[in-house]
């Protein structure tokens, strides 16, 4: 099914891509020289210190970014294009669901505003809060239900218009780490189940490890790519996969990456 994920068309395809923001202390290399392909059905990671432009980098791929070098293409087309198109649902590290609308009334809100009908709101409403193992809990409110399940929810959100792309901005950062186990391993079977093509922001080490088919090293001043390593763990990951010789290999290569990006810094 995905076996060729190698040779599939790009969806996202960054060459020479960069992005200087011009501030009142002078301009800031948010992202210098990005090259970078990512195919159909990729969970790729974005992975770096702080200011290294991970965010931008997501922003860029959702037009919220416009870069001043290079080019960028999200499944062919410019950005905006792809962005009109509805080619991608964003999460962000805070859930942000409006507390005065229940759940199913915050999933429905982007197909409210993109003029589905109420029948196909109400079925894809239930569908995606089924495929995020939220059954039954459309009538709730955000306040009523804990913080994974609230970024479940979000996720949930950003399903629901059936965009291929799925991009994800630290959704887990601030969740204690039993709770982000699971919702990683969530994640993963989600993955599996739509074959969206995945974006995705961390800190961790092992989270991006976990997750990624391809893990992006990123150092910062300016944003750069420093390493890009595929990942070579079976597409079935139990969570004790984190235990095993191939994935500490993959970690420590990653680890080496951004030591390697901080001694360029001094
Ligand atoms: N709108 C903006 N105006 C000026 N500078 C910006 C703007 N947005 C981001 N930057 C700068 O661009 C650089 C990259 O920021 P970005 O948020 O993409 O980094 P990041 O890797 O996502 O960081 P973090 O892990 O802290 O979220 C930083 O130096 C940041 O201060």
């Amino acid at each position: 099914m995905r076996d060729s994920i190698g040779q599939s068309a790009p969806v996202i395809e960054a060459k020479g891509l960069g992005l200087t923001f011009q501030t009142g202390d002078g301009p800031v290399h948010a992202l210098k020289d990005v090259d970078l392909t990512i195919g159909k059905g990729e969970f790729v990671s974005f992975i770096g210190p702080s200011g290294c432009g991970k965010t931008t980098f997501l922003r860029c791929i959702a037009a919220l970014e416009h870069p001043t070098e290079g080019t960028l293409t999200v499944n062919g087309m410019a950005p905006d294009a792809a962005r009109r198109a509805r080619a991608y649902g964003y999460v962000f590290q805070a859930a942000g669901l409006y507390p005065w609308r229940t759940i199913a009334g915050n999933v429905k809100l982007p197909l409210e505003i993109m003029g589905y009908s109420r029948a196909d709101q109400e079925t894809r409403v239930r569908n995606v809060l089924s495929l995020v193992d939220l059954d039954g809990f459309g009538k709730k409110f955000p306040w009523q239900l804990s913080g994974g399940m609230q970024q479940r929810a979000s996720i949930a959100r950003a399903l629901a218009f059936d965009a291929d792309i799925l991009l994800m901005d630290e959704p887990f950062g601030a969740l204690d780490e039993i709770v982000r186990d699971r919702l990683n391993e969530e994640l993963l079977k989600l993955w599996a189940r739509t074959e969206k093509t995945i974006g995705f922001v961390t800190h961790s080490i092992p989270e991006a490890v976990y997750l990624s088919t391809k893990i992006v090293v990123m150092s910062p001043r300016p944003g750069r790519i420093t390493d890009v390593i595929e990942s070579t763990l079976p597409r079935e990951r139990p969570l004790d996969i984190r235990d095993s010789k191939e994935f500490i290999e993959i970690a420590h290569r990653v680890r080496e990456g951004l030591r390697a990006g901080h001694g360029d810094e001094a």
